[in-house]
């Protein structure tokens, strides 16, 4: 978008409550990163509403290193995924419509200086690091709620499916895979695991026939959590945030990760038995087994039972 559209916009949506919100962090062009004032829950929001927040490969950049920085920081305990709207040309509300299809090359979606494909650097090889933005959210140890206020489609679709939760909005909320329409295929999450959440047959409809869906239907078909009015979806996003945030950080971390490694496979495994270990390393007795190897001596394992 160009720079005086975006300084036109004086809100970044009116679903946004800039009194809920720290200052925006600097230095991204196409989402927006927020913390709450009290540190403990983000907002990360796509924000090219005017192309119903599609990505390029500077988008997904950008989504990375926040969903990263979010990541690392000791406070969060949720992340609000979200996308900013409305389109300031029609009004169209947006979660993410997926990759942007006027910077797609032979190789994957290409860095380019403006919108179109006349301004792709040819010296870049074509990505497709959107996968590793799903790895990211997947494997995050903190809950990942999807805030759809408009349409998820494509590869917008696939990022709510790989959420942990997935709230939306009643009126706006609308659901398309229309990766098929495009001569694409989430072969990973966006459909292995939408049908572990929906059964086969609604996520091979959602996939085969590319289809649009209300944010009622999604729910009735178990793809979503909630569906609430749109004035309101940031609010409840914020109240279920606060909610979780009330429960044991430990626990939910172990949950989300017992919840993974059944689809997971052996990475699952690596990533809950790698959580197991720090638990253990917390016992007198993983101490006993360091301190012994330090102090060159045989570990004293006998103040620890073989407990049943
Ligand atoms: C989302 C729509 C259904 C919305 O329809 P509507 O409300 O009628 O709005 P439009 O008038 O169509 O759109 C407004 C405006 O936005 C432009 N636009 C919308 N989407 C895109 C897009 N994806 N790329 C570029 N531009 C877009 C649209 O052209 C309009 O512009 P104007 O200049 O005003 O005309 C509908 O817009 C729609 O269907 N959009 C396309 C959705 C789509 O097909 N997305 C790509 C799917 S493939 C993909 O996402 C990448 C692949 C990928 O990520 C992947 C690959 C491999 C493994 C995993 C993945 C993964 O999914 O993660």
């Amino acid at each position: 978008m160009a720079l005086a559209t975006r300084l036109a916009r004086v809100t970044i949506s009116p679903l946004f409550d800039p009194a809920e919100w720290a200052d925006a962090a600097p230095g991204f062009e196409d989402i927006t990163l927020h913390r709450s004032l009290d540190g403990r829950i983000a907002r990360v929001a796509f924000d090219r509403p005017e192309v119903r927040n599609a990505f390029r490969p500077r988008t997904v950049d950008e989504l990375y290193r926040a969903l990263d920085d979010v990541r690392q920081d000791p406070r969060i305990g949720v992340v609000l995924l979200t996308g900013n709207g409305p389109s300031p040309k029609d009004g169209g509300w947006a979660f993410c419509s997926g990759g942007d299809q006027r910077i797609r090359g032979r190789d994957g979606y290409r860095y380019a200086e403006g919108d179109t494909a006349d301004s792709i650097d040819q010296a870049r090889s074509g990505r497709l690091h959107i996968l590793e933005v799903q790895r990211l959210i997947r494997f995050m140890p903190k809950v990942v709620i999807a805030v759809v206020p408009g349409w998820a489609a494509g590869g917008g679709h696939s990022l709510h499916v790989v959420c942990d939760l997935t709230i939306a909005s009643l009126e706006h909320g609308r659901f398309k895979q229309t990766d098929a329409d495009v001569g694409s295929f989430d072969a990973g999450y966006g459909s292995a695991y939408m049908a572990r959440q929906t059964g086969q047959k609604f996520a091979r409809e959602v996939f085969f026939l590319a289809r649009e869906y209300s944010a009622e239907r999604a729910l009735q078909a178990g793809a979503i959590n909630a569906a609430v009015p749109h004035a309101e979806l940031e609010t409840t996003a914020l109240d279920w945030a606060r909610e979780i945030l009330t429960k044991s950080p430990t626990a939910i971390r172990m949950l989300k990760f017992a919840f993974n490694a059944v689809d997971d496979g052996m990475v699952g495994q690596q990533v809950f038995a790698g959580e197991a270990t720090r638990l253990a390393y917390g016992t007198d007795e993983a101490v006993e087994g360091r301190d012994a190897f330090l102090e060159k001596r045989e570990p004293d394992w006998s103040p620890f039972p073989w407990q049943y």
